[in-house]
């Protein structure tokens, strides 16, 4: 795997650090790294790219993070599907600024990736070759133009619950980019709100096809948070470390909790006969997404696993001629005195997205 470029080796001198934990000029052991590594966690300050890190933080986070930057490239899909056929100029507008804002937050997410070591070419190689993934949910399709609403509403809502805590990451990078999304997935979420509330006040048949349309995404949301809590492999260690906050369990529960009574404003029943206020634990009782279905999706067996990753495949095939050209274009500019130019460490992973944007849409 190609590594993207270092200038100097990991040391304990980044912000997430106070001080080094051996005094001056000395190298400091692994031990007294690993211990610095354990208080700076537990202080809960930041750990930055300089700064050690034990190897599986470090792979636990490249896994998370690629797979939540290849969630908001593919995620481009399923929306860009009604770009040509939204029902008003305003709404193409919007749909067009949402879709865009997921490819920006690709690039953060890519970006906060490579300051761990690996290079974006590798993660999207590895993204094309299905050895990492992105979210379950994308692997449904959006059949109706309600569909963009329902989407939006419950899965960015989703995202939200999701992502809000993780601007406590206690990796720095992945926890800054982490601000700016969730104010930009507030943006796309209210949308998908609004343009839900047009329709259930609108004519009975578009009512009718608002209420199909969160049938169908309710439960792919649900599922976003990933297995029950007994079920999921890397949470507890994850929670050590402070990536993450919440179990998948709480996040689900604090999702429908918010949900439900905007359900209630919109006219919309979730679909789930058993969903009801419990007094006594002072949330809603609801019935769990389906697992198993959760598992098939996963691994490849969704209703658009393979048309999604065709797409994304093809768009990056497509777009090769653009990587080169930039990457040209930036050899042209690098001077033999002062390194390379600002634009040849980004050219290439932008030109990249451009064209992912420009074929998804
Ligand atoms: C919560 C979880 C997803 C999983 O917790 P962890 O502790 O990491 O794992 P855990 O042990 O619980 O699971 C075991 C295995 O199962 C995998 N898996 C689990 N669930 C799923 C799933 N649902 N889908 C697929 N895979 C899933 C998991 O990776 C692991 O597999 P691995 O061992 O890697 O092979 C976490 O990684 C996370 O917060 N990620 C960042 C959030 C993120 O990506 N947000 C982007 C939202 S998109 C957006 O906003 C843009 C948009 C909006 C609207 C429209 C269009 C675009």
């Amino acid at each position: 795997m190609r590594t993207a470029h270092r200038t100097t080796p990991p040391t304990v001198t980044g912000t997430g650090a106070a001080g080094t934990p051996h005094g001056h000029g000395t190298a400091p052991d692994e031990a007294g790294l690993r211990a610095h590594f354990e208080k700076v966690i537990a202080d809960d300050r930041k750990i930055e790219p300089r700064d050690w890190m034990p190897d599986a933080y470090r792979r636990t986070l490249v896994r998370q993070i690629a797979q939540h930057a290849h969630s908001e490239i593919v995620g481009m899909q399923p929306e860009a599907n009604w770009l040509t056929r939204a029902p008003s100029l305003a709404r193409k507008t919007i749909l067009l600024a949402k879709v865009q804002d997921e490819a920006g937050h690709g690039l953060y997410l890519y970006a906060a990736a490579e300051t761990l070591g690996v290079h974006r070419a590798d993660l999207l190689d590895a993204l094309h070759e299905g050895r990492q993934r992105y979210l379950s949910f994308i692997n449904y399709p959006t059949l109706t133009w309600a569909d963009t609403g329902a989407l939006a509403w419950l899965t960015d809502g989703a995202a939200i619950v999701n992502q809000v805590p993780l601007c406590r990451s206690s990796y720095g990078p992945y926890a800054r980019a982490m601000v700016r999304v969730c104010k930009e997935e507030s943006f796309h979420h209210r949308q998908g709100f609004d343009s839900l509330w047009a329709l259930t006040h609108g004519t009975p048949a578009q009512r009718q096809m608002a209420q199909e349309a969160v049938d169908r995404w309710w439960y792919p949301a649900l599922a976003m948070f990933g297995p029950p809590h007994h079920a999921s492999v890397h949470s507890e260690q994850s929670m050590a470390w402070r990536i993450k906050r919440f179990t998948n369990d709480e996040l689900r529960q604090r999702f429908v909790d918010i949900c439900v009574p905007q359900a209630e404003l919109l006219g919309l029943t979730p679909p789930d006969a058993d969903l009801r206020w419990n007094d006594d634990r002072g949330h809603y009782d609801f019935t769990p997404p389906d697992f198993d279905e959760l598992t098939r999706v996963i691994k490849g067996d969704g209703p658009c696993n393979r048309q999604r990753l065709a797409h994304r495949r093809r768009a990056h095939d497509e777009g090769a001629w653009v990587r080169e050209a930039a990457a040209a274009h930036a050899a042209k500019h690098r001077t033999p005195h002062h390194g390379p130019h600002p634009a040849a460490t980004t050219a290439p992973a932008t030109a990249d997205e451009a064209t992912a944007d420009e074929a998804a849409a």
